[in-house]
Parts: structure tokens; C-alpha cells; sequence
């Protein structure tokens, strides 16, 4: 079975100070349906969407169209808090054999090539992350000094989605407990010790950070969904 799992428990405070980037409204529909529908696809076959717990209700509102196939939880403090969740929420749910694809839910253009390919390379490696070569050049930097420039052709940017077998997100979430010091599950998964294979992604597989994100992603106006 392949699960997906989308978070949307943050508050999106790089974006608004007010109001969840989850509830921003372009085309028609919030972030939190943009992002959602892409995970409509007859090889995912349940969606747990993990959103902020102070705003489960205006959440359900949104997401009850979706029907059973969606399943709403609350997140934690800090990213990695959310995806354990999400983990807690499907013990007793999935089979240790299954694929769990975890997903920003502020990146609204991934597309169904790269959710494939997740899925394929999953099951080979058991653990694979979505992502692309840096074009520029990275500076390690400490007190507005460069320290070091490593090498770019060794340096990817790391999106999501990031696909696990169901048996290597618990075990690695056993195993690492300061949560708070990680912005990614690969990251903890590759602290636990399992090794991660690379799923290319795409420039248009953006992160919406900021709202110049969303400018750059083409969407010029926006709304709220209040
Ligand atoms: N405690 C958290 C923090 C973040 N996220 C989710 O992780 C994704 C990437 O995080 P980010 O873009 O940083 O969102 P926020 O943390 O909400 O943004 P900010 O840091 O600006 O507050 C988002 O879909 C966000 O909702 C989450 O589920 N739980
Ligand atoms: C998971 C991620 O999108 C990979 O680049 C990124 O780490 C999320 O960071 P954020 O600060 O939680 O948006």
C-alpha cells in the first residue's frame, strides 16, 4: 500500500504573520487543495493530511469534500513533530512493508512523474528523498565569513517528496529523539543510520516560503480563505 502523507501543521510565519499560508487562495482553491489533489491518484491509497491544531476546524471544513480516503491529525512544534504524528497515527493502520510518501504541503506543484518515481525507487532502496544539483554555489558561513566552499557537484537541494518503507520511518523514529534539530525526515532517517537515495526533482517543485515563492511561481494574485 502506498500512504501518503502530507504536512500542513506549521503557521507559515516567513509568509504571514496573520493567517497559515495553508489557507491562501489562488486559482480557485486554497494551498492546502492544490497541494491535497495532487495526491489523488489511483496508486496512493489513503492521504493523511497532518494540519495545524489551531486550526483543525477550519481545516475539516475544507478537507471533508475529500472524503473517507483522507484522514486528519494534528501536528507537533517543529516539522519533524508532525511527520512523527503522522507515524503514531498509522502504527496500528499499515503494514511495516508499506510505502510512505511524506510531502510538504507547501510545495503545491509537485506532479505525478516524481510521486512515481518515489514510489519505485522506494521500493528498491527503502529510502529515497527527492532532489536537484545546486546551481550555485554554496558557502559555509560563520559570522558573515566564508569558512568553506565545498564542492557543487557533490551539493543537491533537497526537496520533498521523501518516501520511506513504513519499517525504516520506526525504527529511525525510535532511535532519534531530538526532533527539533532536524528540517527533513531523511535527515533523521540518515542519523539512524539507513542510507537514502536521491529521486531527481524539479525546479518547479518549489517550496512556498515566502510570498515572492508564489510570485515566482507565476501566481500573481492570491486571496484569503477566512
Ligand atoms: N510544526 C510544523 C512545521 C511545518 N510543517 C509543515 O512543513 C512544511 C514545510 O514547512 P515550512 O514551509 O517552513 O512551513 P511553516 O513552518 O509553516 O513556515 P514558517 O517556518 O515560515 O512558519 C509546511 O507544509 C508546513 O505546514 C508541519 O507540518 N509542522
Ligand atoms: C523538507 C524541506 O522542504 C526540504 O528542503 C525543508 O527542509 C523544509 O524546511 P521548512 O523550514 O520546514 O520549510
Amino acid at each position: 500500500m502506498n500512504v501518503g502523507v502530507i504536512l500542513f501543521g506549521g503557521s507559515g510565519k516567513r509568509f504571514s504573520q496573520e493567517i497559515p499560508k495553508q489557507f491562501l487562495k489562488f486559482n480557485g482553491k486554497t494551498l492546502m487543495e492544490h497541494t491535497l489533489e495532487k495526491f489523488f491518484e489511483d496508486f496512493i491509497h489513503l492521504i493523511v493530511v497532518v494540519v495545524n491544531k489551531d486550526y483543525l476546524e477550519k481545516s475539516r471544513k475544507i478537507l471533508k469534500k475529500y472524503g473517507q480516503k483522507v484522514k486528519i491529525i494534528t501536528g507537533g512544534f517543529a516539522r519533524e513533530y508532525s511527520t512523527l504524528s503522522a507515524i503514531n497515527y498509522l502504527k496500528d493502520k499499515i503494514s511495516k512493508e508499506d510505502n510512505v510518501i511524506i510531502h510538504d504541503g507547501a510545495r503545491p506543484f509537485v506532479n505525478k512523474e516524481i510521486l512515481l518515481k518515489n514510489i519505485e525507487f522506494v521500493d528498491n532502496y527503502g529510502a529515497v528523498v527527492t532532489a536537484l544539483p545546486v546551481e550555485n554555489t554554496i558557502a559555509f558561513v560563520e559570522n558573515d565569513r566564508v569558512k568553506t566552499v565545498p564542492p557543487r557537484k557533490k551539493l543537491f537541494s533537497i526537496q520533498t517528496p521523501q518516501t520511506f518503507k513504513f519499517s525504516v520511518l520506526l525504527e529511525a523514529f525510535e532511535k532519534v529523539k531530538d526532533l527539533e534539530n532536524y528540517t527533513d525526515d531523511s535527515s533523521v532517517v540518515l542519523k539512524a543510520g539507513f542510507d537514502v537515495y536521491v529521486v531527481m526533482g524539479e525546479k518547479s517543485n518549489i517550496k512556498i516560503t515566502t510570498k515572492e515563492d508564489l510570485f515566482l511561481a507565476g501566481v500573481e494574485n492570491f486571496e484569503w480563505d477566512i
